[in-house]
């Protein structure tokens, strides 16, 4: 792979010459901004502001931007080298600093021998590569549908090892093999791998060990403890009823698991679902299906990559976002997905945006003057209008709302996704709109920004292109930010005094610990 100094120099956008002129805009026009005026002026703004996608649309107009700011945004973005940091994503290049490693789960969803302008050499071996894993992941995924025998599956994987395969399963529900129920296990917590196993028989049931590292204390603890209850259940054949999905191929096998599919290091956890950690979803929705979530994936890929700046969705999109934190300072984004399918796209997009950019520092592991990841938080529509949405309507704090509806249904049911899809309206024009009576308690202060995402079904093809357009405005607000996206240093340091305090609950020793922990270690101990 190439040195590091063949990357684009990293500009904190907030060093750029743009950045004084857009503080200026928002003192102007930004906090006095008012939606409803920014409509009446400008019979253009809807038109302007939606944005077609691959497999989606968007609609942004209902954020506090004017069309000086965006473009006074895409001047940053140009500043930043953003185009450039993008290219060297693509190709190759080792954009995760820290780590020395190459950021290339786009590899994972592109055709068959299609070399890009800059590819480095690996990657053409690598694509290689890639393909012929997955054909050997799908092959194996079509077996176990064939397999009736096989009436359930448990992934047992933590982080990116859980959230996208978990959330991506339940989204697509609707394409499921029947005959086949699906469960994950993350937590490190006994109560639900015990919950889990009693609904379990051994020949019946194939674990999946999914763990990039395969060291991870909670999938390493459950394994152990699925291969026990095999074992006393009588099991036998654990090469047919345990897969491990890893890059550390030698630590499964240490364990006893031989049949295993590999990925490689350039794939982080929370970019894995492409990977062989998507088996499970591979097993849901067969060979066809996986193929067209990676095809959905690779189109917002091509999207990104080629789109020009200010017609490119999750350009505008992280644009939007760093305005948003930068200039508003606004902490939080609400994701409220109108789909029931995608009740954990919230946790997924928790993982997404605040593990890639929930740091403090910047390339140069020197502190940044800037605010970056904000707080992502949501539920599902309807359920989140009876329960948070009150502080959205008219609390002290303004939060950006994330709409995400499908136009069409998977259920037969009449009349529920009329009143599902007009809640969803319904919300993002009272944010926007508000209502003055004049006593206060009813009063709707309303210019409360949201964008409304639209997917015209919740198909393979639409979830995929959906998460890569989450994943490409992640990395544009970062890039702009200056930050390294790819790695997670802030996981380290609980897990290692984890590992020093677990002998001391057994112990009751608290050499050395500050009187809290100390304390509770106490009232803890059994
Ligand atoms: O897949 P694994 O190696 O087991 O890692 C599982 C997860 O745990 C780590 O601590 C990281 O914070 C995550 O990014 C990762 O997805």
């Amino acid at each position: 792979m190439t040195p590091t100094s063949s990357l684009p120099p990293s500009l904190p956008c907030d060093q750029a010459p743009e950045w004084p002129r857009l503080q200026a805009l928002f003192a102007a026009q930004g906090r006095a901004f008012d939606l409803r005026r920014a409509f009446a002026e400008d019979a253009g703004r809807f038109a302007h502001f939606s944005q077609e996608a691959p497999h989606l649309f968007a609609d942004l107009s209902k954020n506090l931007w004017s069309r000086e700011a965006e473009a006074l945004l895409l001047a940053l973005a140009q500043s930043c080298r953003l185009a450039e940091r993008r290219d060297a994503m693509f190709a190759g290049a080792p954009i995760n600093t820290t780590e020395g490693r190459a950021v290339l789960h786009t590899l994972l969803r592109r055709p068959k021998g299609l070399a890009l302008p800059g590819d480095l050499p690996q990657v053409a071996h690598e694509l290689a590569q890639v393909h012929a894993t997955l054909d050997a992941v799908l092959a194996y995924a079509e077996a176990q549908r064939a397999d009736a025998a096989i009436t359930d599956v448990v992934n047992i994987g933590i982080g990116g090892s859980d959230l996208g395969p978990q959330m991506a399963v339940l989204a697509l529900e609707a394409q499921h093999i029947a005959g086949k129920r699906f469960h994950f296990v993350s937590n490190v917590d006994g109560h639900e791998l015990h919950t889990t196993l009693q609904t379990l028989r051994p020949e019946r049931t194939l674990f999946l060990i999914a763990s990039k590292t395969f060291t991870t204390v909670e999938t390493m603890t459950n394994a152990h403890s699925a291969l026990a209850w095999f074992a006393a259940q009588g099991g036998r054949e654990v090469a047919r009823h345990f897969a491990a999905l890893t890059t550390n191929v030698a630590a499964a096998r240490a364990l006893g698991i031989t049949t295993t599919f590999g990925f490689w290091d350039w794939v982080g956890g929370r970019y894995s679902l492409w990977s062989a950690i998507g088996l499970s979803l591979a097993i849901a929705i067969g060979a066809e299906g996986f193929r067209a979530l990676l095809a959905g994936a690779h189109a917002m890929d091509e999207h990104f990559r080629s789109a020009p700046l200010a017609a490119n969705l999750p350009v505008r999109l992280g644009l939007l976002d760093v305005w948003y934190r930068n200039f508003y300072g606004f902490t939080s984004r609400c994701i409220a997905p109108y789909h029931a399918g995608l009740r954990r796209l919230p946790a997924y997009l928790q993982q997404l945006e605040m593990e890639s950019n929930g740091k403090r520092v910047g390339l140069d592991g020197k502190p940044l003057a800037l605010a970056t990841a904000p707080v992502l938080w949501g539920e599902p529509g309807t359920n989140g209008q009876h329960a948070f949405f009150q502080m959205l309507h008219q609390g002290s704090d303004v939060v950006p709302l994330e709409f995400i509806a499908v136009r069409t249904p998977t259920h037969p049911l009449p009349g529920h996704h009329e009143k599902l899809l007009a809640n969803a309206l319904a919300q993002a024009q009272a944010l926007l709109q508000g209502k003055v009576v004049g006593d206060g308690h009813r009063d709707f202060p309303g210019n409360r920004p949201s964008t409304f995402i639209v997917l015209d079904a919740l198909t393979p093809a639409a979830l995929g292109a959906l998460l890569a357009l989450q994943e490409h405005r992640v990395f544009v607000s970062g890039s702009l930010w200056g930050i390294n996206s790819f790695d997670q240093w802030g996981v380290e340091l609980g897990k290692v005094l984890a590992r020093d305090l677990e002998p001391r609950l057994a112990s009751g020793d608290a050499t050395g610990l500050d009187a809290s922990t100390a304390g509770l270690l106490q009232r803890l101990r059994r």
